[in-house]
């Protein structure tokens, strides 16, 4: 059975604590493509949520004081369930609070993957990135960044941009599907992360629910794309790909292993 029918068979509930522009866009796509979401803004759920949850996004992008105690709270729950557990370090490089913020959340809780545009990773890297806010405005290679990110923070780390980039302890891969599009909508870097969750946690590996993940998104956004030449068309239709699409659009997968 591949990744998708189980999650389709069996959803997975995946917790978002997640920025307040993208919520709307993360349930939905969650929903389309088969799996069950919770958004939550109050951290004395974190005990319980975590007993049932199987995936955890903390995503910072609209981050405050109280949304850094909740997300504490959940990864500490997160950790003590074995629940995987993914950071979205939106734009990391924007400010101090930041920065502080994510350095905090990695040096206190372990995380299954993080995952960043280019200007996030290499920030977080230690690379010179010319960020100031949460789109990336590097052009870097993605490979190089995931590499410098995973070994600088020593967690399986997903590069996103026009190439993808995977890199864990053991393998490195690049990913060519997408779309530009996906550029010119606010949340599909967010709502990726959920995606991985969802895959990861019914995948039998890692590495293979993170790159199944990747393509299988940007896939639909290619077959989205082809039909909605525009931004807000586009958005609608992507969706509606995670939704009408099965496991056999992997077979269009650009996947590349390196050395
Ligand atoms: N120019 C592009 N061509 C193809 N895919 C893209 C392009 N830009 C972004 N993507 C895809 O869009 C998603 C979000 O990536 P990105 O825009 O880098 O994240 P963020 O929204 O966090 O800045 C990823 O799945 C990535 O592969
Ligand atoms: C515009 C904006 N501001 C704070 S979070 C956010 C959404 C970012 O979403 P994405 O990085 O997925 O495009």
């Amino acid at each position: 059975m591949t990744t998708l029918s189980k999650l389709r068979g069996n959803p997975p509930l995946i917790v978002c604590i997640t920025n307040d522009v993208v919520k709307d866009i993360t349930a939905n796509g969650l929903l389309a493509l088969g799996a069950s979401p919770i958004m939550s803004g109050e951290k004395s759920e974190a005990a319980g949520l975590m007993q049932a949850a199987d995936g955890l996004l903390i995503n910072i992008g609209t981050a405050d004081t109280h949304k850094k105690n909740l997300m504490f709270e959940m990864a500490e729950a997160a950790n003590k369930n074995n629940v995987p557990l993914v950071l979205d370090p939106v734009g990391y490089a924007a400010s101090d609070f930041r920065r502080n913020l994510v350095d905090e959340l990695i040096e206190k809780y372990e995380f299954t993957l993080i995952k960043g545009n280019q200007s996030e990773m290499m920030a977080l890297a230690g690379l010179e990135s010319t960020s100031r806010g949460v789109d990336s405005t590097d052009a870097g290679d993605a490979l190089e960044i995931a590499e410098a990110a995973f070994e600088a923070l020593n967690i399986p780390a997903l590069v996103t941009g026009e190439t993808d980039a995977f890199v864990t302890r053991t393998r490195r891969y690049t990913l060519h599907n997408g779309n530009g599009l996906q550029g010119r909508i606010t949340g599909s870097g967010c709502l990726l992360g959920a995606v991985m969750l969802a895959f990861i946690s019914r995948s039998d590996g890692l590495t293979d629910g993170a790159l199944d993940a990747v393509s299988y998104y940007n896939l639909c956004a290619e077959s989205a794309a082809g039909q909605n030449p525009g931004p807000a068309t586009f958005r609608t239709g992507f969706i509606d790909a995670l939704y009408l699409n099965d496991a056999s659009l992997l077979s269009g997968k650009d996947i590349r292993q390196h050395e």
